[in-house]
């Protein structure tokens, strides 16, 4: 199968503060990959890794096979940080207009696509409300919105359904399954098990280190658990 991310023996501390210690990982093109742990274990700061926004202490990153940061390749991927990066004093369409002449998408793209995403996550009747009026979880939609505008083939996105109500957070998983069959590479992180459950593969960080990596279904009967959560608490994880 054919990678897409990849990290060799990363490590990575703040200071003298050991955060991530030898990561070795794969990721391969149309899978979901989850990093699943409690906070403060690591997540963001591997996607920080993956994305080249942060270079490791030690090891490498590589996407489709470039070491990170690669300017080129942090191009082409789509990235939802932790906390949104947005206009507040424009509207929903405006910050995406910004966004889309980032990306560079031609007028006729730009509008499509803008359109596309704002029904992806259900905010296409608020397309011109001014972002500063938005609820939290309308501000995470956007910044979703934002990470999917130039149909990117990688998907890194740090804890996308925070705040989002069930119903939605239903419908944007059903939307990156469609991603995903599409060939789409999707990297999301979350503390939130039943949603673990829904990625092809799950690495397990706990204070920094991989403590499992599998499918959930194979984490499940390796440690004969039937949640996720147990497989968590078997390899001594803490529950969230
Ligand atoms: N810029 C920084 N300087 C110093 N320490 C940091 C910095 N960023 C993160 N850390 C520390 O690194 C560790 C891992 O943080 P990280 O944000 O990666 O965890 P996380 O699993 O994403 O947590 P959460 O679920 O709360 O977002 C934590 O102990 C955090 O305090």
């Amino acid at each position: 199968m054919k990678s897409v991310v990849d990290l060799q023996m990363v490590s990575h501390q703040f200071g003298k503060k050991i955060v991530l210690s030898n990561i070795t990982l794969s990721i391969n093109k149309g899978e979901i990959f989850g990093l699943l742990g409690p906070s403060g274990s690591g997540k963001t700061t591997v996607v920080k890794l993956i994305t080249g926004l942060l270079k490791p202490s030690d090891g490498s990153v590589y996407i489709n096979g470039e070491k990170m940061p690669s300017l080129a390749q942090m191009k082409r991927y789509g990235f939802m940080a932790q906390s949104d990066a947005l206009y507040l004093e424009l509207t929903g369409k405006e910050n995406l207009d910004f966004f889309a002449s980032i990306y560079r998408l031609n007028k006729q793209e730009k509008k499509q696509r803008i359109r596309k995403v704002m029904e992806m996550v259900d905010l296409t009747d608020h397309i011109d409300q001014i972002v500063e009026t938005y609820s939290g979880g309308m501000k995470r939609r956007l910044s979703l919105a934002a990470a999917l505008l130039h149909d990117p083939e990688l998907i890194i996105l740090d804890e996308p359904t925070v705040g989002i109500d069930p119903v939605l957070r239903k419908s944007i998983w059903d939307e990156l399954r469609q991603l995903k069959d599409k060939g789409v590479t999707i990297i999301l992180t979350t503390h939130v098990m039943d949603e673990a459950e829904k990625c092809d593969r799950l690495a397990m960080l706990r204070e920094g280190q991989v403590i499992a990596m599998n499918t959930p279904e194979k984490l499940k009967s390796d440690c004969h658990a039937t949640t996720i959560e147990d497989v968590f608490l078997h390899y001594g994880g803490a529950a969230q």
